[in-house]
């Protein structure tokens, strides 16, 4: 399985605020690092660092003003004379106006914001579109007819929706390579998401489109971040009703129910007949995940990459979440292996 990695990732370290503290994000550069050592270390196959695409392709999901925002976010930032990160401190929530796009970037960053776990650091731009052309890079792969390939995006971005970023995530890679199928013929994409957050902006890219089946296990909403979206009775609006799969799963969760409702979702993804299966691979449903609460054991993600080959659709993973930094490497490439051995 050919890896395609970003290397200017590096230059994306934010902060977030958590817990009511300003803090080092706990998506850390050093997690791509132990992934890519991992792929290599395994022998898992050929690397490849990604063309550069551009920013229409980005545009095909999100918004061109949120695009451009996130392009000049900094330089606004800095104009006003601060050098740290820029942080949001306000939100159009409730009956608060979203009509109207404010002209001052406070504004701006609550804007096009879900939450204040999406820092704007100076190489934020661009880490997050050499993120975005990691996951182009390797859907153009599978268009060329291989069976799978592994694109090694960070920042993550399935929390990103067409206007807005939020949980460590700015453009949504997942969906980018899944419409740019679409633009190159494909009829129908599926995207399963595994990570154990909600992708509540992946969720929202395509919820009024039959062309996408977007099918997620994840932390029930009622106790996991992101708190607002995943619950069961989210299955699509309009054209898209139906087309939209929620496993919302308790703290705790261990293998064994885990592959009951995974089961239950390949079912499901294999009756839609994918012309490519994007996965949302995050490993943050690891046991040990200092963020995540459910109980999978390194070996169990054998089990996730075998319960994928078997909907034999041409399947692009791309990396999500997981934050027990020492096992990601080793979480994530046991996926692509199950995979690959089951194929
Ligand atoms: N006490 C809970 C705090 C939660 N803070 C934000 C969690 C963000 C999760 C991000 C992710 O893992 O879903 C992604 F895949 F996008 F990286
Ligand atoms: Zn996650």
């Amino acid at each position: 399985m050919l890896t395609f990695h970003n290397p200017d990732h590096h230059l994306h370290h934010a902060s977030e605020l958590k817990d009511g503290k300003v803090s080092p994000c706990f998506e850390l550069p050093h997690r791509a690092d132990t992934v890519l050592a991992r792929v290599r270390q395994v022998g898992l196959g050929q690397l490849a660092i990604p063309a550069h695409y551009g920013k229409e392709r980005y545009a095909r999901i999100h918004s061109e003003r949120y695009v451009n925002f996130l392009e000049s976010a900094w330089q606004e930032w800095t104009a006003l004379g601060h050098r740290h990160d820029a942080l949001p401190l306000v939100w159009p929530v409730r009956d608060l106006r979203s009509d109207i796009e404010p002209e001052h970037i406070d504004g701006k960053l609550g804007f096009y914001a879900m939450d204040a776990g999406v820092a704007i650091t100076a190489g934020t731009w661009q880490a997050v579109r050499r993120s975005a052309d990691t996951a182009l890079n390797g859907m153009d792969h599978l268009l060329q007819g291989n069976r799978s390939a592994f694109a090694l995006c960070r920042p993550p971005g399935h929390h990103a929706a067409a206007e807005y970023m939020g949980g460590y995530c700015y453009l949504n890679n997942a969906a980018i390579a899944a419409q740019s199928c679409l633009d190159q013929g494909g009829k129908r994409v599926a995207i399963l998401d595994v990570d154990f957050h909600h992708g509540n902006g992946t969720q929202s890219i395509f919820y009024q489109r039959p062309d996408v089946l977007f099918v997620s296990l994840h932390g029930d909403p009622r106790r996991s971040y992101p708190y607002f979206s995943g619950h069961r009775d989210e299955t699509g609006s309009g054209a898209g009703q139906g087309f939209n799969l929620n496993y919302p799963l308790p703290h705790g969760t261990d293998w064994g129910s885990y592959a009951t409702a995974l089961d239950d979702a390949c079912k499901r993804i294999r009756a839609y007949q994918p012309d490519a299966l994007v996965i949302s691979l995050g490993v943050d449903t690891y046991e040990n995940d200092p963020i995540s609460h459910f109980r999978l054991t390194s070996h169990d993600f054998f089990g996730i990459g075998a319960a994928i080959a078997s909907i034999q659709s041409p399947t692009l993973f791309v990396m999500e979440g997981g934050y027990m930094v020492d096992e990601i490497g080793i979480n994530a490439v046991n996926v692509l292996q199950g995979y690959t051995g089951g194929v």
